[in-house]
C-alpha cells in the first residue's frame, strides 16, 4: 500500500525533515507513527498524501512512483486517501450531513446519491440522527467523528490520521482509536501519527518510530516493543 525507499525531504531553507526514510506498510495493516514534537510525522504523511514532494528517494502508493504523478493527476489519488487531523478541519457554517458529503459533492455525486453513503458513514461511527446538527452543537469527540466520517465516505482503502485524538481526554481517545481499528479489521490500511505513547503501548499494533528525521524503529524486530522506552523519547 505504501512503501518509502530513501526517503528525503528538506524544506525551502534547508531544513532536513526527513533522512532516506525506509518502510513498508501492507494494505489493510494499520500501523502508528511516533517520534517527538518536529520529528517528522506530518511530512511523511504529507507526502504519502501528495501534499509534499520528496527532495529525494521515492514514494510508492499501490504500486504508483509519486514522482511520477503530474499535478492533474493528484486528486484522482488523493480520493484513495482519506485524511484526519487534530482539528477536524470541519466547515463551522455547514451542517454535519455537507461536511460529511463534501468529498461526494467534489466527485460529483447528486445529492440523493450522496445522502444513502453519508448515512452510512455516520452510522460507522456512531453519530446517526445528527446530520442536521452545525459542528459547533457538537462535542470534540463528536466533532472528530465527524471528520472521520467525511474521511471514509468515500471509502478510501488508505487512511491517514494526524494527532486524531491530541485534543480528547483518554477515554474518547480510545473510542477514537477503537473505530479505525474497526476500518482495519474490514480491510483499509491505516496510519495514524501521535504522541499518545500510553494508548500506543495499550493497542498492540505496529509502531513505526521516528527521531530527528530518521526512522529508527520499523516496528518489525519481534521481540516486544517498548514505546515509553528512554530511548524513543
Ligand atoms: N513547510 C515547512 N517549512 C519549513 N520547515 C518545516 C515545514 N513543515 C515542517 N517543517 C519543519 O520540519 C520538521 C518536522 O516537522 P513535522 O511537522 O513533520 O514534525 P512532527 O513530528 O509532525 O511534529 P509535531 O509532533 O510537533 O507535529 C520541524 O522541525 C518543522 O519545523
Amino acid at each position: 500500500m505504501i512503501r518509502f525507499e530513501q526517503v528525503s525531504k528538506a524544506y525551502p531553507g534547508g531544513f532536513q525533515a526527513l533522512r532516506k526514510v525506509s518502510f513498508e506498510l501492507p494494505p489493510g495493516e494499520l500501523a502508528f507513527l511516533t517520534g517527538h514534537s518536529g520529528a517528522g510525522k506530518s511530512t511523511l504523511l504529507r507526502l504519502v498524501a501528495l501534499m509534499e514532494r520528496p527532495s529525494a528517494g521515492r514514494v510508492l502508493i499501490n504500486g504508483h512512483d509519486l514522482n511520477k504523478i503530474t499535478r492533474r493527476q493528484i486528486p484522482y489519488l488523493r480520493r484513495d486517501i482519506g485524511m484526519i487531523f487534530q482539528d477536524h478541519r470541519l466547515l463551522m457554517d455547514k451542517t454535519v450531513f455537507d461536511n460529511v458529503a463534501l468529498p461526494l459533492y467534489i466527485e460529483g455525486f447528486t445529492q440523493s446519491e450522496a445522502k444513502k453513503r453519508v448515512q452510512a458513514a455516520l452510522d460507522k461511527v456512531g453519530l446517526t440522527g445528527h446530520e442536521r446538527k452545525f459542528p459547533i452543537m457538537l462535542s470534540g469527540g463528536e466533532q472528530q467523528r465527524v471528520g472521520i466520517a467525511r474521511a471514509i465516505v468515500n471509502k478510501p482503502p488508505l487512511l491517514l490520521a494526524d494527532e486524531p485524538t491530541g485534543n480528547l481526554d483518554p477515554k474518547l481517545s480510545l473510542e477514537i482509536m477503537r473505530l479505525f481499528e474497526s476500518f482495519h479489521q474490514v480491510g483499509v490500511s491505516v496510519l495514524i501519527a501521535t504522541h499518545d505513547l500510553a494508548l500506543v503501548a495499550r493497542m498492540h499494533h505496529r509502531n513505526l518510530v521516528l527521531k530527528n528525521g530518521e526512522m529508527i524503529d520499523d516496528g518489525l524486530e519481534a521481540g516486544g516493543f517498548d514505546p515509553l522506552a528512554e530511548e524513543y523519547l
